[in-house]
């Protein structure tokens, strides 16, 4: 799925207006309808009292025939406030006003500098600027927005917080509505996929307006939201008469004495993905352990890989792998598989810069934000952090995986893609290596280095999903593992 910037939003708002054909006032009745229909399921509460706040541009527009639309279904307790701090309106506002005004809801209209009364309602639905922000909010703006949010109601924004950029930088100091819930029109927008949105956004709904799906698909962008259609494509099911031969070799060179658990982990996820075998480069002493908690596993030497890298169909180097440089630099001049760099690796890299010269086109690194920075410079910005990741994965032919609560997967041609699944429960040591494991098990059966990527994260996510949703508040990395086969099976049972 696409990601469209602000600008082709309003394209394809004009686009569906003259082909659907359909009037724009009535584009805002229909997107306005499907806000009502995700807010009836979030406060299903008739009785819910409820503050809608407008602009005088379109983002008030809905929220005017919001306001008109709930009533009709039922909820009583409903109040309008309109910021007229702008001398223009829309015309799709006045439209909506002049038909607002044949309902019974209570409008008052504020003016700069007028004081703002104690917001009392449940709810506070925030309509007051949407996707035609341009600049910061000031002055009347942002003293209505602060008083908003020191309101204790839950606060629900039509299409996107006031206040928040829907593409861009979101600069550090951007103040917004803090709301609970977003119900946003067609497209989530990109700031949503930004931890600086944060404070902004707890979690946020995609609602279908009927915009011209096909006039979007065509529009270009970078930016993709890996959707589970997009899994259901690339995963290839297990076909009669394979053997282990057919899923290929993984080796995971990992582990040090005292970080010997991110090796366990890393291979355990090798195995769990499906790699035909899997090998473990690890320092002696973790044997016992390994043999212990992953049977399955072989054991591969570090004196005996000059001989055995033909062996392998891929590699991930990184994991608690502690100092030992010299299986980096061995590993970037022999390697001539598909390979991972993740954790200790990455840091390896960026302590000894000659070697971020030697790395194969192809391979995948998987930072988290400060190994990125470790690697790439200190960044304010993720919107900055990204953009050094698509010029960085393009001038090198490299894939970043660049970890956050959105994934970023950032391949050689500039492409973005966002990885959805995930949880806050997962957030503990230990998840990375998995992640390690099952990106280098996918490379080793056969799936191109994107391809990987975009299977590992999501699958990745989708395992700590089942747990959460199976009520674990907390998902430790190793409940992971065993979870890996079942996030593969339920693409298993919709492809049969
Ligand atoms: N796309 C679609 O398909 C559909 C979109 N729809 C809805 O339209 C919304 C976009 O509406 P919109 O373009 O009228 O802009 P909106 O966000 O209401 O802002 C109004 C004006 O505010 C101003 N302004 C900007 N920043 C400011 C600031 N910091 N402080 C003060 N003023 C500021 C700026 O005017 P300026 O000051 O530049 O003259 C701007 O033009 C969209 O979010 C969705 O809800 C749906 O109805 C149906 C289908
Ligand atoms: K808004």
């Amino acid at each position: 799925m696409n990601i469209i910037t602000a600008a082709q939003t309003r394209d394809a708002d004009r686009h569906t207006i003259e082909t659907d054909p359909i009037a724009s006032i009535d584009l805002m009745e229909r997107a306005s309808g499907t806000f009502v229909t995700v807010f009836m399921q979030l406060y299903p509460d008739r009785n819910t009292s409820i503050l809608v706040c407008c602009g005088t541009g379109n983002n008030g527009g809905d929220g005017l025939a919001i306001a008109r639309l709930l009533q009709a279904h039922g909820y009583d307790e409903i109040a309008v406030w309109i910021a007229r701090f702008s001398d223009r309106e829309s015309d799709d506002f006045s439209a909506n006003l002049a038909r607002l005004h044949n309902t019974p809801i209570p409008i008052t209209e504020f003016f700069p500098g007028d004081e703002l009364p104690v917001i009392h309602q449940a709810v506070v639905i925030d309509a007051l600027l949407g996707s035609g922000l341009n600049k910061p909010l000031t002055g009347d703006w942002l003293r209505l927005v602060q008083h908003i949010n020191e309101a204790a109601s839950r606060r629900v924004a039509v299409d996107i917080p006031t206040g928040l950029p829907p593409d861009g930088i979101i600069p550090e100091a951007q103040y917004t509505v803090y709301t609970h819930d977003v119900i946003s029109f067609q497209r989530p927008k990109l700031s949503f996929f930004f931890p600086e949105s944060a404070k902004a956004i707890e979690r946020f709904h995609v609602v279908d307006i009927g915009l011209d799906e096909s006039f979007i698909e065509r529009l270009p962008s970078d930016f993709s939201l890996i959707t589970a259609a997009d899994i259901q494509r690339i995963y290839h099911k297990r076909k009669p008469f394979t053997h282990k031969g057919t899923y290929g070799h993984a080796l995971l060179i990992a582990g040090d004495s005292r970080t010997m658990g991110a090796a366990l982990l890393s291979c355990g996820a090798s195995l769990y993905s499906g790699a035909g075998l899997t090998s473990a480069c690890i320092p002696p002493e973790g044997l016992v352990a390994l043999n212990t908690s992953h049977p399955e596993v072989m054991y591969c030497p570090a004196a005996d890989l000059p001989e055995a890298w033909d062996k392998f169909d891929a590699v991930g180097i990184g994991p608690g792998l502690g100092q030992r440089e010299k299986l980096l630099a061995e590993c970037l001049t022999y390697v001539a598989k598909p390979l991972v760099i993740d954790a200790d690796a990455i840091n390896l890299l960026a302590r000894a810069s000659p070697l971020m010269g030697r790395l194969p086109g192809q391979c995948i690194l998987t930072p988290h934000m400060k190994e990125f920075d470790r690697l790439f410079g200190t960044h304010r910005t993720w919107w900055d952090r990204l953009c050094t990741a698509r010029e960085q994965a393009e001038a090198r032919h490299i894939i970043l995986v660049l970890k956050n609560r959105y994934t970023f997967i950032v391949t050689p041609d500039g492409k973005v893609y966002i990885n959805p699944t995930g949880n806050p429960a997962m957030a503990s040591g230990g998840t990375g290596d998995v992640l390690t494991g099952m990106l280098t098990s996918f490379l080793a059966q056969h799936y191109t280095p994107e391809e990987a990527a975009i299977l590992a994260c999501y699958l990745h996510g989708a395992a700590g999903d089942l747990l959460a949703n199976e009520g674990m508040a907390v998902v430790p990395a190793g409940r992971l593992l065993e979870n890996i086969p079942r996030a593969i099976g339920t693409l298993n049972q919709q492809n049969s």
